[in-house]
């Protein structure tokens, strides 16, 4: 199947009729053809969200939201469909892709669909001034968002959302890994009446289309996900042309394991935030630290678990671990299982490729576990990204917080203790823009999300993405 550009609410081939294929994981085959968009086709879509501003920017916040609460139903009613071309375009499971991805995405719609109504203005009255300062948020313009592979809709819509419920007019473009329901969605704006222009989707190489959007000069502000270095580069083009950035970058977050947590509770989470989603998001736990007294313990229990997991073919519904995104992938995490045998660390499960029925080219991976003793080994610092994760013991509360600390990345941590001393002693100084305590990745749509250090810069999620995506202009009228 081909996919096209969505521009000014049409579906449009790109300009220079250049294509790249499309790969469904499960199978390693070439499954359908997407746009590899140009500067033209870029600047085509710039011209229809300049065209489609003055009235978006008009619309009564009622009205925005009616569009977003639409989109939210169509999403919801289309979630069985969704979700299969969602598990066909990245490999993960069908089971997750219903549970997870498509839910979230239609929460992102309905969620900033309210939020826009409850969004307001400060003012500060100048006490013995005879003054009244007001601060209006208005929204940037033509706005970029660039998302990547590992959460498809779930990312794409996760900042198209706040910027359109702002105002803003959208550049967007979905990883060319994974562009599927990134196409899906123009048709449903479409459907739910949201204004032709107000979101336009380009599809194509990060290189070319990515860049030329973030090149744009009336593009205002860039929304990213992905990876750190690609991030760094964004940030190399923007920040000099005064563009207001938000990057969610990589991590290597630390999953800390006490002795005095509920075992059970951790032990069924910790298997999860390991390898949910074949281990490719942001959040999962790769580095676990565990307190001593229980290591060993844990260590066989959460063998048998991750033993018990089954790898197979996304589309059946009790697979837990599909394909990996793309061979190319595929073979990163390889070489990081690769250097396992050079850095003094024992594989104590998986680490080979999984050949699945009917589905022999696919990109499947077990589950792998790889004990480590020291943390400043490769696999301990940088991002695999995949199904991998390390262990390690240790022994007091300091030394878990050095490891936890010890790392270039900052998004995320998860402790397991019942002690609220110790709970508050860590969230105060784990340097990580989110500690979850006794779960992981329990969202709420309000809060702050995003990273510190080389996990990026910005917070996305309630009211700070829609401060993002506005500009603060204060008048000060004197009386
Ligand atoms: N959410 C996260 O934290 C993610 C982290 N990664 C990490 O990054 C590594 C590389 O994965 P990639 O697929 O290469 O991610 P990437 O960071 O290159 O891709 C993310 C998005 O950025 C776009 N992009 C790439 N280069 C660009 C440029 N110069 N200008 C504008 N947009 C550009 C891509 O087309 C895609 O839409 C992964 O192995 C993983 O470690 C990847 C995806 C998501
Ligand atoms: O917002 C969330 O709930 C999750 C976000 C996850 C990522 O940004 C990621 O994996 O890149």
């Amino acid at each position: 199947m081909n996919i096209k550009n969505y521009i000014n609410g049409k579906f449009l081939p790109p300009i220079a009729n250049g294509w790249i294929d499309n790969f469904n994981p499960a199978i390693g085959e070439v499954y359908g053809q997407i746009p590899n968009s140009t500067k033209e086709d870029v600047e085509k879509a710039v011209e229809a969200a300049e065209k489609a501003f003055p009235s978006w920017i008009t619309t009564t916040l009622e009205e925005r939201s009616k569009i977003l609460s639409k989109i939210a139903d169509l999403i919801l009613e289309k979630l069985d469909f969704l979700a299969a071309a969602e598990s066909k375009d990245n490999g993960k499971p069908i089971s997750l892709a219903k549970a997870v991805d498509i839910p979230r995405a239609a929460s992102n719609f309905q969620f900033f669909a309210n939020a826009i109504t409850q969004f307001s203005s400060e003012a500060y009255e100048s006490v013995g001034l005879n003054a009244i300062n007001f601060t209006l948020r208005q929204p940037l313009g033509i706005v970029g968002c660039i998302s990547p592979w590992n959460l498809p809709l779930y990312l794409f819509t996760w900042k198209i959302a706040p910027a359109i419920a702002a105002g803003n007019c959208v550049i967007a473009k979905p990883s060319e890994i994974t562009p599927m329901t990134a196409y899906l969605l123009g048709e449903i704006c479409t459907e739910a009446g949201l204004p032709k222009g107000v979101l336009n989707i380009v599809h194509g190489l990060g290189t070319s289309t990515g860049q030329a959007i973030v090149e744009h000069p009336n593009i205002k502000a860039i929304s990213f996900t992905g990876g750190t270095k690609t991030g760094a580069h964004i940030a190399s083009i923007a920040a000099p042309m005064f563009k207001k950035l938000s990057l969610e970058l990589g991590g290597k977050n630390p999953n800390i394991i006490f002795a005095d947590c509920d075992y059970n509770k951790m032990l069924e989470t910790t298997v999860r935030s390991s390898f949910a989603n074949q281990g490719q998001i942001c959040l999962c736990g790769s580095r676990i630290f565990v307190e001593e007294t229980i290591y060993e313990k844990f260590k066989k229990d959460f063998i048998k678990k991750v033993s018990e997991l089954k790898v197979g073919n996304p589309s059946e519904t009790n697979t837990n671990i599909g394909a990996l995104v793309s061979k190319q992938h595929l073979e990163k995490v390889k070489s990081y299982i690769d250097l396992a045998a050079q850095e003094n660390t024992e594989i104590l499960f998986g680490g080979n490729r999984v050949v699945v029925e009917n589905s022999e080219n696919g990109y499947y991976l077990q589950p792998t576990i790889i004990e480590v003793k020291d943390n400043k080994c490769r696999l301990n610092q940088e991002e695999i990204f995949g199904p991998v994760v390390t262990i390690m013991s240790f022994k007091t509360d300091e030394e878990a917080l050095t490891l936890a600390n010890d790392t270039k990345y900052g998004l995320s941590a998860t402790l397991w203790t019942n002690n609220l001393n110790r709970t508050m002693q860590f969230a105060k100084q784990l340097h990580t823009g989110i500690v979850w305590v006794n779960t992981w990745m329990l969202r709420d749509l309000r809060t702050p999300f995003g990273g510190q250090k080389d996990s990026g810069i910005g917070r996305e999620g309630g009211f700070e993405a829609l401060r993002f995506f506005t500009e603060p202009k204060n008048i000060c009228i004197k009386y």
